[in-house]
This record gives structure tokens, C-alpha cells and sequence, in this order.
């Protein structure tokens, strides 16, 4: 069983996974599989440009959980979405030292809910499970995909509604 662990930069996929694998669940890092697919850089973004299409045609599935904002692409059998208020997104991402550009299109994104609607699209809303990283803690949200790989948590979406809190923020 393969699990997709995704979410808007900085909504706390890395620091889950991290919790994971203390817990001895096998976590694959996306970002350790897309160097043959890179591209080359977008200056402006500040970001890499992925064949993400490439990447996830030749991606090998594997047992566990696979971490990385492009995971919900891969044919995963289930899908965590993490949420992040957009407030505290735009904290983690300022501590980061992240341009104002690039804090803007990440906030823009999780308020949009860009992720959690891709994901729907491409693996229906049976085989989504979204959490929200600002209300519980690391560990509570590996608690929570736990379950999910145990198959004991049940599917959900909709848990937030972040244009109507933050919807200002645009
Ligand atoms: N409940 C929570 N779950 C996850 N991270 C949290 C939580 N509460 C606070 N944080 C903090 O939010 C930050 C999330 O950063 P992290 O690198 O894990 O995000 P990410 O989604 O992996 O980002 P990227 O896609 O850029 O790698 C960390 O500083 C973490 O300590």
C-alpha cells in the first residue's frame, strides 16, 4: 500500500514524515526521487521545474508512504492532504527566509485549496484524507496517517474552509 503525504510548502509534510519514520513506518522522499526529471530552475519562482509527468509515469510504486507536494500525482492508493491555516503558512514560510513572491503563491495555493482539488480530481474524494496541521500537533497528525494506513481512519474533505477565515488575505 502505497500512501501520498502532501500539501502546500511548509504545511508540515517533512516534519510528519520525520515523525513516521521514528515510528518505523517506511517514508520515501519525493524530493530524493526527481533528479533525472529536473528540468532546470524557474528564476522567478524559485523553483524547480519537474517533468512531473515523466516522473510519475516511471515513478516505482512503493510500500509506505511518499512524501512531497507532487505525491497526490502518483497512483497512490490513499491520499493525506495537510492543511495549514494561511496565516501560520505565511509565519513558516517568512521564517524560512522565502520571497514575498514565493510566500504569496504558496498562501494563494493552500487557500485555494490547489492540492486538495487536484487530488480529488485524480483519485476521488473516497481515497482523500485531510488533516489540519495548525490544529493538531506532529505527532497527533502521525497518529492520523497511521490510521490512515491501517485503513481505521475514514475518508474526509471539506474540514476547512479557508476563504471564508482568510479569504482577506488575497
Ligand atoms: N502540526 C504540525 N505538523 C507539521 N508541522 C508543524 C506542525 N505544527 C508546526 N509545524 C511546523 O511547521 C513547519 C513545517 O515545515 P515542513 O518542512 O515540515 O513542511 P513541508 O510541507 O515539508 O514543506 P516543503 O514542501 O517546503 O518541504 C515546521 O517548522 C514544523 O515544525
Amino acid at each position: 500500500m502505497m500512501i501520498a503525504l502532501t500539501g502546500t510548502p511548509g504545511s508540515g509534510k517533512t516534519s510528519i514524515a520525520q515523525e513516521l519514520l521514528k515510528r518505523g513506518i517506511p517514508v520515501t522522499y519525493a524530493s530524493d526521487t526527481v533528479g533525472p526529471y529536473r528540468l532546470g530552475t524557474d528564476p522567478e519562482r524559485d523553483t524547480d521545474i519537474i517533468d512531473d509527468e515523466r516522473w510519475v509515469s516511471e515513478f516505482i510504486p512503493i510500500e509506505g508512504v511518499v512524501e512531497g507536494h507532487l505525491t497526490h500525482l502518483l497512483p497512490a492508493d490513499r491520499i493525506v492532504v495537510l492543511r495549514c491555516r494561511p496565516d501560520i503558512l505565511k509565519d513558516r514560510l517568512s521564517a524560512r527566509g522565502y520571497t514575498k513572491e514565493k510566500i504569496q503563491e504558496n498562501v494563494e495555493a493552500e487557500l485555494l485549496d490547489v492540492i486538495l482539488v487536484e487530488a480529488v480530481e485524480i483519485h476521488g474524494e473516497e481515497n482523500i484524507y485531510e488533516i489540519d496541521t495548525t490544529e493538531h500537533s506532529i505527532s497527533e497528525c502521525a497518529d492520523y496517517v497511521n490510521e490512515v494506513i491501517k485503513g481505521t481512519a475514514v475518508p474526509t474533505l471539506g474540514t476547512v474552509d479557508w476563504l471564508y477565515e482568510c479569504g482577506d488575505m488575497i
